[in-house]
């Protein structure tokens, strides 16, 4: 299924009328770049175009009031004065002859948006509109934000769809106050925003959008802020409050729909934001959120006032609902002191409402909440600063490294008389290989006894490793006798002068696995249920589940605080994915481990399991080709003791990788 695009010129046609320094980068341009961005690349026609249309007023009406509507309905006849005059009762907006009628064409659309998804039209999409919604209220445009395109669409999602749970990402770097405001009671609605803070110095300057605004009543634990008390926020700062905060969380709620208030004011060169992420996270972002929801994401524009930066950061989204492989993230360093006091603040806050939080530390002792009453000193300091290092305009940025296609994406090496699932390229056997290669393999094993079908194994896994290296393939599956062994040789043969850096998430008990990397090239991650000494090196991380692999809540609990955190920080360029035989590990977990890893090395997965575990090829197979995973249904808590134990292991290893770093 395919990736919708929402994007109608109309919207384009309303500006700002008059002299009014907040509201001056909301420009038309916004939605011109990064359309004409997506036509450039290519990336507009392997879309599917789905057309605008006005929301109705009972669908305005699903969040605004009556009254509210009512005056906005007068503005078209407006005179410039009686404009202006009209926009002085709300804050940072303006109005204009034609944004009302852009208003409904922007909350219509991401209706549209999710009418297409819900009916099974399409898997994912984007929809491209101005005004953005995430601040505005029942009775009030805020924000330059005119209607709440997105609560709109979670609350018709509901109505409609009877939808259960809506869960909302909102990566602008403004809180959506209006969101928050229309959910925080109601637990079928998980909001999450993060935005620029400052310890509330920062617009829209609420209190309530600080970390301890957790949802009221039945909606306690449903509205999860974290705030950014300073700017210059990496990617490392991001992906940290994703796989420690925003997954964990995401996975227990288990959502039906995800909806993403998409602004890209949170990226580099964005005179709001100011922060420092580069566009292509954003690829990364929608990639963790697109195992969610069997893949039913509705990505709605929101902020994004760079245009370099907002159209780099569109393609970068969209490019990922299209299914093409991630760009890797270059040199993560984990996350800033800042980042951590507030994504600890932001756990612990939340650790008595979801399971996967049970072991969030206490709050940092600097309280980083109160409004800090800036000294004289340091408002000088910032105006000093202004000028020079404020201007973003200057920050320069790398392009995003191209994400190409490689021509197959899914090759399988199989035993002559095992059948090839659907999708994949099967490797042609042995035969085909020069037999300098062969040799070459026979004297690695350093004895010549090696018996013939290892050596073909081995050689056609040589093969695999070449084209995954050189992009011919994305990913691979490979059956063999003995997983064990085939897994020692890839990682002691096979990869040596092909990879940098090997990631191995070998998953089930133990066999074996006497391999101590220490140099780096290999990082190993092993999940099973064997208790181990303590782990030997800084490359070999086991952690072992009470009750094994068959617990999939402590085993994406394992996945999401440590081994993705791990993987981004360790930035392999090959992931060999070890399933030993009889781990129990359940379908649609390995599903989601597959899916979830894609984001590593470009995708570049070498999938090794063991010929008597065939049966779950098909489902191997899925995953690799993309296909989104399978929901975590009604995970159970996690055992206290793997919880407990997952916290002290990330404790034990911040010091040699920062990016598992939950307390300051
Ligand atoms: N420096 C100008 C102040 C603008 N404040 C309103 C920002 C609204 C962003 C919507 S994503
Ligand atoms: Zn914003």
């Amino acid at each position: 299924m395919g990736t919708a695009l929402l994007y109608d010129e109309e919207m384009t046609k309303y500006k700002l009328l008059w002299v009014d320094p907040a509201c001056k980068i909301e420009v038309p341009e916004r939605l011109i770049v990064s359309y004409e961005a997506l036509v450039r690349s290519g990336l507009s026609d392997r879309c599917i175009s789905i057309p605008a249309r006005e929301a109705s007023d009972s669908e305005i009406l699903l969040v605004h009031s009556e009254l509210y509507l009512e005056a906005v309905k007068k503005t078209p006849y407006m005179t410039l004065e009686d404009l202006k005059e009209f926009t002085l009762q709300f804050g940072d907006v303006y109005f204009h002859p034609n944004i009302y009628h852009c208003a409904k064409l922007a909350s219509g659309s991401a209706l549209q948006l999710v009418d297409s998804v819900m009916t099974g039209k399409v898997r994912n999409g984007i929809a491209l509109v101005r005004p953005p919604g995430h601040h505005s209220m029942h009775g009030a445009a805020n924000g330059f934000c005119v209607f709440n395109n997105v609560a709109i669409a979670a609350r018709y999602a509901k109505q409609k769809y009877g939808v259960k749970r809506v869960l909302i990402v909102d990566w602008d770097i403004h809180h959506g106050q209006g969101v928050q405001y229309c959910f925080e009671d109601d637990p079928s609605v998980l909001y999450f925003s993060w935005h620029r803070y400052e310890h509330q110095n920062f617009w829209p300057n609420l209190r309530e959008s600080d970390y301890d605004s957790v949802g009221k009543e039945s909606g306690a634990g449903f509205n999860i802020n974290v705030p950014w008390n300073n700017v210059g926020m990496e990617n490392s700062d991001y992906l940290s409050v994703f796989c420690h905060v925003l997954l964990p969380v995401a996975y227990e709620f288990c959502p039906d729909l995800v909806l993403v208030c998409a602004g890209f004011d949170s990226a580099i060169g964005d005179p709001e934001g100011e922060m420092c992420a580069t566009p292509d996270i954003f690829a990364h972002l929608t990639h963790l959120l697109m195992n969610l929801a069997g893949g039913k994401l509705c990505a709605v524009l929101e902020g994004g006032y760079n245009l370099t930066s907002l159209a780099q950061s569109v393609c970068q989204t969209v490019q990922t609902l299209l299914g093409d492989p991630l760009p890797q993230l270059a040199n993560l360093r984990g996350p800033c002191k800042s980042a951590v006091e507030s994504l600890q603040c932001a756990r612990s806050a939340h650790r008595r409402y979801w399971s996967f939080l049970k072991h969030a530390a206490d709050p940092p002792m600097t309280d980083i909440s109160t409004k800090h009453i800036k000294s004289a000193m340091e408002e000088e300091e910032k105006t000093e600063m202004a000028e020079e290092e404020r201007c973003t305009e200057g920050k320069v940025w790398p392009e995003p490294p191209e994400r190409l296609c490689p021509p197959v994406c899914s090759a399988s090496v199989l035993p002559d008389d095992v059948a090839c699932p659907d999708g994949l390229k099967r490797l042609s056997s042995s035969k085909d290989l020069e037999p300098l290669l062969v040799s070459k393999l026979k004297n690695r094993f350093r004895t010549a006894a090696v018996d013939g079908d290892r050596v073909t194994t081995f050689s056609r896994l040589y093969t695999l490793i070449e084209k995954l290296v050189a992009n011919e393939i994305r990913n691979g599956l490979v059956l063999v006798p003995d997983v064990a062994a085939a897994m020692m040789c890839v990682v002691q043969d096979l990869t040596s002068d092909l990879v940098k850096r090997v990631l191995v998430v070998c998953v089930g008990k133990e066999k074996e696995l006497d391999y101590v990397t220490t140099d780096g090239k290999v990082l190993v991650v092993q999940i099973s249920s064997e208790d181990r000494e303590e782990q030997r090196s800084k490359y070999y991380i086991p952690v072992c589940l009470k009750k094994g692999c068959s617990d999939t809540s402590g085993f994406i609990q394992a996945v999401l605080g440590l081994l993705l955190p791990l993987g981004y920080e360790y930035n392999p360029d090959l992931v060999l994915l070890v399933r030993m035989p009889g781990s129990g590990v359940v379908d649609s977990m390995w599903q989601q481990l597959i899916g979830l890893l894609q984001g590593f090395a470009k995708g570049h997965t070498l999938v090794l399991m063991q010929v008597n575990e065939k049966a779950c090829m098909g489902s191997t197979a899925s995953a690799l080709l993309g296909h989104p995973a399978p929901p975590l249904q009604d995970l159970q808590t996690p055992f206290p003791e793997d919880g407990d134990a997952l916290e002290r292991l990330r404790e034990r290893l911040q010091a040699d990788w920062k990016t598992l770093q939950t307390t300051s």
